[in-house]
């Protein structure tokens, strides 16, 4: 017997075994089970290797559809689903592990439990799914974090230049006009920090102010790091009326609530028009938010003559 069980059920455990000779030796279909195991050679996406998995499924238990959902191993990483099909039905639902390590739930949808031969096909492809699956799951944690700001734990440049090509291409596909802005927030004085108090404190300043921005941001508003001390946010669906209302609102909550170290912000904010690239909404957003810089530097001076 071998001593890797990969599946245990919900509420209770079951190790089973899946030993090569077991799965292949009597299958009258080896030569179908042979195309479903290249099939999962061919990619290293979950969500790929879940719809190779369902339709190679269907042709023994009719089901309407699978999901899939991540137990990343590090912390801080909110869990992923992955579906293929339709999600409604009784459910089936699994608890995927190897080698002691638990790679996520897999629910499958159906109109009908699996009888007893459904469900020893069930185990026996996923005895093939398993290993390319935890690949594609280390590839996907891999890929998640070359996407963030180790420090503040926010998306980074090359995510937010990814990220605003895929919301610009949305919008550019909409036959209406759909409102998209970007906003580019800047610390005020953050080198005099920096350098009165050490790069330490200066480091904490900066995760408080992600944590700040994103307490006040909604879901759907996506926040990055471009780099330094200019953080960049989505704003699907907003306009430069309603990007303006939300960046004095950050600017007022940021004064507010970042005290340990004290930290200002100044803001800018553009809309996207057709045709603009992303290229040119960060530089619109950009160029806006050092207008606004020179005019608290403009005011600060004239207070401090009167
Ligand atoms: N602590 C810390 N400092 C950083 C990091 N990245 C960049 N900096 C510092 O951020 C400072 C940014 O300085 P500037 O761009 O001149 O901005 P500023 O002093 O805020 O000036 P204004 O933007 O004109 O108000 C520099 O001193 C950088 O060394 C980081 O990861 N941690």
């Amino acid at each position: 017997m071998s001593a890797n069980p990969i599946i245990s059920m919900a509420g209770y455990s079951a190790a089973r075994s899946f030993e090569p000779a077991h799965l292949f030796g009597s299958d009258p279909d080896r030569a179908d089970l042979f195309d479903f195991l290249v099939g999962l050679q061919t990619s290293m996406e979950i969500a790929v290797l879940l719809e190779t998995f369902s339709l190679r499924l269907q042709a023994d238990y009719a089901h309407r559809g699978v999901r899939f959902e991540t137990l990343w191993a590090d912390a801080g990483q909110s869990s992923s689903d992955f579906m293929f099909g339709q999600l409604d039905g009784h459910c089936k639902r699994l608890l995927l592990h190897v080698g002691g390590q638990e790679l996520g739930w897999l629910e499958i949808y159906s109109s009908t439990p699996p009888d007893s031969g459904q469900q020893r096909i069930v185990d026996r492809l996923l005895a093939c799914l398993i290993h390319p699956l935890q690949n594609a799951i280390r590839i996907e944690r891999l890929t998640r974090q070359a996407m963030l700001d180790d420090l503040t734990g926010v998306g980074n440049r090359p995510a937010l230049i990814k990220a605003l090509g895929h919301e610009i291409a949305r919008a550019e596909r909409r036959e209406e006009y759909s409102a998209l802005a970007l906003m580019v927030l800047d610390l005020d004085g953050f080198k005099e920090l920096n350098d009165r108090q050490g790069h330490l404190v200066g480091d904490e300043g900066l995760r408080q102010f992600a944590r700040v921005l994103r307490k006040h941001l909604r879901d759907t508003d996506q926040l990055f790091r471009y780099g330094g001390d200019e953080f960049v946010v989505i704003l699907p669906d907003a306009d430069e009326a309603a990007g303006l209302e939300i960046a004095a609102r950050l600017e007022a909550r940021v004064g507010a609530e970042c005290v340990k170290p004290a930290l200002r912000t100044s803001t800018g904010v553009a809309q996207w028009k057709r045709g603009m690239s992303g290229r040119d909404l960060f530089q619109a957003a950009d160029a806006a938010m050092y207008d606004r810089k020179q005019q608290k530097r403009a005011d600060q001076t004239s207070s401090s003559i009167r």
